[in-house]
């Protein structure tokens, strides 16, 4: 069956077709906060899917998505009750954002059990499958681009910036100095909170980075093993497939 994914985030929703095998064809995304009906006809009506999952941590948006996809064909929506095949050791089930669900059952499909998936989207979350699988927990910090836009909106002086790799540490105009902030600082936050992580769940654990600002951020982090771009919408296929299987 051909699936159409939905990963409905904070800043930008990902739209994808998988095919019978799971491959990921046609990926595109548009900004969560342009979602509207008109919207959603224009980029999916010539879309040809049997049935579609969505991932969404955006209510709103996810009650328009959802609207325009139930007239299309059968739809699922990924909850801590979708066959995710992972047990969940974790007091409140329902509070785990349905893309950090995604994360955990992508990262054990494409890369084993136990891991550690860190997602640098709007927010930057870790989130732990420990070797059972299960879902044991994570860690949710502000997103680099949130960190550098609100220099730019709650100061006189500071530009809004282009999040780049600083020229040098040591920042030789404002905008330099800024990408220093965000880009070295960031990695530093990255890395003391896999430290954390690792003393407490000890053994040895793979960690895989996805989302807007992984390519950039995990350059410098030798402690991220693998970027896999794809894997919220991979997780998205297994858990739609299960659902519809
Ligand atoms: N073309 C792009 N448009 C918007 N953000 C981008 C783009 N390329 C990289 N990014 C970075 O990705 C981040 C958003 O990541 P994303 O994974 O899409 O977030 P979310 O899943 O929360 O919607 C932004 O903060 C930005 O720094
Ligand atoms: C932590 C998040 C804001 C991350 O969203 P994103 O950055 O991917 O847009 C989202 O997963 C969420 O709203 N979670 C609910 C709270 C929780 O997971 O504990
Ligand atoms: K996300």
């Amino acid at each position: 069956m051909k699936l159409l994914l939905v990963d409905n985030s904070n800043t930008r929703t990902k739209f994808a077709l998988s095919d019978p095998d799971g491959s990921i064809t046609a990926t595109f995304w548009t900004p969560t906060s342009s979602i509207e009906p008109d919207v959603l006809a224009q980029k999916l009506s010539h879309l040809d899917f049997d049935a579609a999952v969505i991932c969404s941590v955006v209510p709103d948006k996810r009650g328009m998505i959802e609207a325009y996809l139930s007239v299309r064909g059968p739809l699922h929506r990924i909850t801590h009750e979708s066959p995710l095949n992972l047990a969940i050791d974790y007091p409140k089930p329902p509070s785990i954002g349905a893309d950090r669900l995604a994360n955990a059952v992508g990262v054990v499909a494409r890369h084993g059990a136990p891991a550690i998936v860190i997602d640098f989207g709007t927010a930057v979350t870790f989130d732990i499958v420990s070797k059972k699988p299960a879902y044991v927990g994570g860690v949710i910090a502000p997103g680099l681009g949130a960190m550098s836009d609100y220099l730019g909106r709650k100061t006189a002086l500071l530009p809004q910036i282009e999040l780049a790799e600083p020229e040098s540490a040591i920042g030789k105009s404002t905008a330099g100095a800024m990408q220093a902030g965000a880009v070295i600082g960031y990695r530093g936050l990255v890395r003391e909170i896999i430290a954390a992580i690792r003393s407490e769940l000890g053994g040895q654990v793979k960690t895989i980075a996805t989302g807007g600002d992984a390519g950039l951020i995990a350059s410098g982090v030798a402690e991220i093993d693998t970027v896999d771009r794809d894997l919220t919408l991979a997780g998205i296929d297994r858990i739609g497939r299960r659902a519809f299987g």
